[in-house]
């Protein structure tokens, strides 16, 4: 393992490439896995590599649908594993959900390694040994286990692939995803898509479990009635947009903040302008109408989600 320096820019970023690394020589991740890494990492440097307000709606929203499911599943796949085990298996025991092994590059020793991570880092029973194909997909993935995924009210598929994210809504369950891609088919399949990377988003989850643990399910509802995950897409994609164009901005010369000083001292002790105040009380308001815009489209995706669940 290579050693990375603590204070090195892109710590974060190199230290998950070790783990994906050390996951494939193990025999838990596929090498297809560090591409599948890469891929994630390009959206991360796009989104800011922060979590954003929208995905930390959606990690809450997500918390709440564990939280009032009644056989909820978390699927784990080989990048999962090898980024997370610990965090996965804390989130199964806060939330009881089960955790399942599924996997795309699918061999039985793999399934068997990452099972024994998973056991190592606490998990008592892991299900994805006894999978049968009982979804309709041509490809391992199909693998279930009847008392697991294919018996789950909600899934939640940390990278997940849109062919299954499509048959498991098609199975009228509520479905959870991770990925830090938007545009993903699973992304705009999911019901609750957290566009955040896997690290940062399930540490996040753990700690806003205090938070809901003890509501009553009538709110926990209403938290997930009043999401709309079109909002959140939109949001991520915004947010990429906006980053781009102040870097273009950056390399262009362009200073945003040239006409802002008139003098008044802010809190840091720089200076604030009329204008810097009224760009704040912009966005302010552009965050306001997001989420009045949220609240008034909300019902459709999600009521339309609890009814599902309903059925
Ligand atoms: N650490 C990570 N955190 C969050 N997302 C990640 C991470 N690493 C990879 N991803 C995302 O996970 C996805 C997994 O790759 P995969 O090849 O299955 O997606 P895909 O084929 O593009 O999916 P889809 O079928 O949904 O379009 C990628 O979209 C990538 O952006
Ligand atoms: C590499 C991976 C993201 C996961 O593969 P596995 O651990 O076999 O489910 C896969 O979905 C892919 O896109 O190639
Ligand atoms: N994204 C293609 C393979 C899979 O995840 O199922």
């Amino acid at each position: 393992m290579t050693e990375i320096p603590k204070n090195h820019p892109r710590y974060e970023s190199l230290m998950a490439r070790e783990q994906i690394v050390a996951g494939v020589e193990k025999g838990m991740t596929s090498r297809q896995g560090l591409i599948a890494q890469g891929r994630g990492e390009a959206f991360d440097y796009l989104i800011g590599e922060n979590t954003t307000e929208g995905a930390a709606y959606a990690e809450a929203v997500a918390v709440c649908l564990l939280l009032l499911a009644e056989n909820p599943v978390i699927s784990v796949n080989g990048n999962a594993a090898a980024l997370a085990a610990a965090e996965l298996v804390m989130l199964s025991q806060l939330t009881g959900a089960k955790l399942e092994v599924n996997l795309f590059h699918r061999t039985d020793e793999r399934v068997k390694k990452i099972i024994g991570e998973l056991k190592e880092n606490g998990a008592d029973v892991v299900l994805g040994e006894n999978a049968e194909p009982l979804l309709p997909l041509e490809h391992e993935r199909a693998k279930v286990e009847r008392d697991g995924i294919f018996d789950a009210d909600v899934v939640f598929v940390p990278l997940e692939d849109g062919d299954r994210c499509q048959v498991l809504t098609d199975m009228k369950k509520l479905v959870i995803a991770i990925d830090l891609n938007p545009l993903s088919r699973t992304a705009q399949t999911a019901h609750v898509s957290i566009v955040d990377n896997l690290k940062r988003a399930l540490p996040n989850m753990i700690d806003m479990i205090p938070e809901f643990r003890n509501m009553n399910e009538e709110d926990l509802w209403e938290i997930v009635d009043a999401y709309d995950n079109n909002v959140v897409l939109m949001d991520a994609i915004e947010t990429m947009k906006e980053n781009l164009t102040a870097k273009q901005n950056e390399i262009l010369g362009i200073d945003e903040d040239s006409d802002k000083n008139d003098g008044k001292p802010d809190e840091t002790g720089g200076k604030r302008s009329g204008n810097d105040k009224r760009n704040a009380e912009r966005e302010e308001a552009r965050r306001n109408a997001r989420i009045q815009r949220n609240a008034e489209t909300a019902r459709k995706v999600m009521m339309r989600g609890g009814d599902l669940m309903m059925e």
